[in-house]
């Protein structure tokens, strides 16, 4: 864990009690306009001004999704709800009310979850929703679990399922950058910072989501596991074939650099790492990709993804228990 060496014993959650826990991480938060009754009752109330509700949930494991010597409390409270409302994103959506459900040994710090707690307020602030309510309980390791709920502001949500075949496929966000970063942390090291601070916090650009909806998306996906894995859910929910064309996606130099020095493939890293939450989205019109997205690969008819018109003959990406 990152924090500064003492022989004062800190005060753990044990001391602190289930509800002097609560208390303190519900305590002087100012909430939106969209939480009408915030945290302290059986259950929140928020307002759906659409009228329908879009709402998803991701869990985070400790040792799993992070690693307490890794990252601060704070870029895994951040982490916890950027993957969530990036979910929200991804269906056209802005996110308004969240939900955390904490998990922790008696013995973890106190300041651990409240740095987690701030980190997840700064995250939510960012993304202009509130938390408004959640749960605390003990266990052995750390868990964490969001649940988001967004409004979808009068459109129709953007599913994985509308791509059409002569569509094109473009993404908006970062490809690579939190791969680089775990492999350089799993090799013990600890810069450079920018894939470093890309694996312990991403930042999605959530408002792509809802720009993307409004310039006529026909799909659309949060890309978790890595690019060609995501891309795949679309294809089988489309019935459609995706062609990557690499000579189109960006690979950074700063990771060539670093896939260099660990003697890794940078290619590799955008084509399939996960974690960066950028979005990927088809268009049937190429004029209407909104700017900041970046035209990668078209929607064919069949089924599947390419790369280059060949099949990738590596994992394309994440998958639990793999
Ligand atoms: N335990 C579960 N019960 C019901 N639905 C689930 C469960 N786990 C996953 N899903 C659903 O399966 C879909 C794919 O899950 P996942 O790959 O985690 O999506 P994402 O990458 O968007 O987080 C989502 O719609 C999710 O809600
Ligand atoms: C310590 C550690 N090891 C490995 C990883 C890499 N990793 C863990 S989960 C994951 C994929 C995304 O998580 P998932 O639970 O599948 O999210 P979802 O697809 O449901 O949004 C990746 C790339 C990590 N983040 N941290
Ligand atoms: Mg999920
Ligand atoms: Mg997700
Ligand atoms: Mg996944």
């Amino acid at each position: 864990m990152v924090v500064p060496e003492s022989d004062e014993p800190r005060e753990t959650v044990g001391d602190v009690g289930e509800f002097g826990l609560i208390r303190r991480v519900t305590a002087g938060r100012r909430q939106p306009a969209t939480t009408l009754l915030g945290p302290g009752d059986d259950a929140a109330v928020v307002a759906a001004p659409d009228g329908r509700v879009v709402t998803t949930t991701d869990v985070l494991v400790e040792g799993v999704h992070f690693r307490m010597d890794w990252s601060t409390p704070e870029h895994v409270g951040r982490k916890a709800i950027a993957v969530n409302v990036s979910d929200i994103a991804a269906m056209g959506a802005v996110p308004t009310g969240l939900l955390v459900g904490v998990a922790c040994p008696r013995t973890t710090p106190a300041e651990v979850i409240e740095g987690m707690v701030s980190g997840m307020w700064q995250e939510a602030a960012r993304a202009g929703a509130g938390i408004v309510g959640g749960d605390v309980v003990a266990a052995e390791q750390i868990v964490i679990s969001v649940t988001a709920l967004g409004d979808l502001e009068g459109r129709a949500p953007i599913t994985r399922g509308g791509a059409l075949p002569g569509d094109v496929v473009a993404v908006c966000g970062r490809l690579g950058w939190s791969a680089a970063g775990l492999a350089v942390l799993g090799r013990g090291f600890r810069s450079p910072v920018s894939v470093v601070g890309a694996y312990r916090s991403p930042e999605p650009p959530y408002p792509a989501g809802p720009q993307a909806a409004q310039a006529g998306a026909t799909s659309m996906i949060d890309l978790s596991d890595g690019l060609l894995a995501d891309l795949a859910h679309v294809a089988t929910a489309s019935s459609v074939a995706i062609d990557v064309q690499t000579s189109q996606v960006l690979v950074h130099q700063r990771l060539v650099e670093v896939a260099s020095a660990l003697g890794a493939d940078a290619r590799h890293w955008v084509l399939t790492g996960g974690e960066d939450h950028a979005l990927a989205a088809t268009f049937s019109d190429p004029a209407a990709v909104p700017q900041g997205w970046a035209v990668i690969g078209t929607v064919r008819r069949g089924g599947g993804v390419t790369v280059d018109g060949r099949e990738y003959e590596k994992p394309p990406g994440w998958q639990h228990w793999r």
